[in-house]
């Protein structure tokens, strides 16, 4: 039977961490780092996740600002906010929830953040940077696979990984991570040949958005099992995962829970990535 990886107690010892630092830089800079979060619309589980968010700003001691728009708001309009914060000092992080209205196109406002204010890691100066194997910030959701990676004492040198999903979100940048690292990876569309692909897999991170996609059965004995998945079920409302959790969890060393694995993570990270950009508003050397 695989142990669970608790992502929420993993995240909460990040945000401690990051505390402590803010608190550090608040005494002796007089430094307190700013996240800007953008909501449009009335999409309620992203209105649910920006509060998250939001609350875990407060938390370590961030000033936090939610800007919501009506669904309506004007592309035009929504560039001009981001351009407001970007040019704001006491804004650090500026992120922009996803997704974004049809009307809008989601790859000219994220290229609008100033890369440096970027904590999602999504504009395409910090992906190609990782790609390049650069500094870069870096996306949270995989950022924080690789913390619970590093928790459990798995490392990916060596090992085969396989990544099912390739979205620039998750399942790209999570690959380019896992290579970096140097393992052997493999990323798959979900109309590769699953069960085979997921069945070589030491390491396996599913972010397709298919509820129980991946069934226990594929799993190779021992893997470590990473379930990036959120589907919410019509029956109960209850959240599950993109991998059949109980009879992965029979075969797998490890494995992370839906909810409470990897969510939790993504939030954490995103706070990191706020303060790291903070600190370096602050100029070389200087932290
Ligand atoms: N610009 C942008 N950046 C994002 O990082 C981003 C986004 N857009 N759009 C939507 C996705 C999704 N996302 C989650 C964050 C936390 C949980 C989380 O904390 N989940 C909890 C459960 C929450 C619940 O119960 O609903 C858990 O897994 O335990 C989930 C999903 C960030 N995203």
């Amino acid at each position: 039977m695989a142990q669970l990886i608790d992502g929420k107690a993993v995240a909460a010892r990040v945000r401690a961490e990051v505390k402590a630092e803010v608190d550090r830089l608040r005494a002796e800079k007089g430094l307190v780092p700013g996240l800007a979060v953008v909501r449009v619309g009335e999409d309620p589980a992203s209105k649910t996740y920006v509060s998250g968010k939001k609350k875990a700003a407060e938390e370590v001691g961030f000033l936090s600002w939610e800007h919501h728009r009506d669904s309506t708001v004007s592309q035009d309009e929504l560039l001009a906010l981001v351009r407001r914060l970007n040019e704001d000092p006491a804004v650090h992080g500026v992120l922009v929830q996803l997704p974004l209205p049809r009307h809008i196109d989601p790859d000219v406002i994220i290229s609008a953040v100033r890369p440096e204010k970027d904590v999602d890691g999504f504009h395409p100066l910090n992906a190609g940077n990782l790609v390049l194997g650069r500094p870069a910030t870096r996306a949270c959701t995989p950022l924080g696979v690789m913390r619970l990676l590093e928790e459990i004492g798995c490392e990916p040198a060596g090992k085969r990984a396989v990544v099912v999903g390739r979205s620039n979100i998750v399942g790209k940048p999570m690959a380019l991570m896992l290579l970096q690292r140097n393992a052997t990876v493999t990323l798959c569309h979900s109309k590769s040949d699953l069960p085979s692909e997921v069945s070589r897999a030491d390491i396996l991170v599913v972010a397709a958005g298919v509820r129980e996609l991946v069934k226990g059965a594929w799993i190779k004995p021992g893997a470590v099992v990473i379930d990036v998945g959120m589907n919410r079920k019509e029956e109960d409302g209850k959240l599950v995962g993109d991998v059949e959790f109980q009879a992965a969890a029979e075969r797998a060393s490890f494995i992370t829970p839906v909810p409470g694995g990897v969510g939790p993570m993504t939030i954490a990270m995103l706070i990191r990535n706020t303060l790291e950009a903070a600190v370096r508003g602050l100029g070389p050397s200087s932290a």
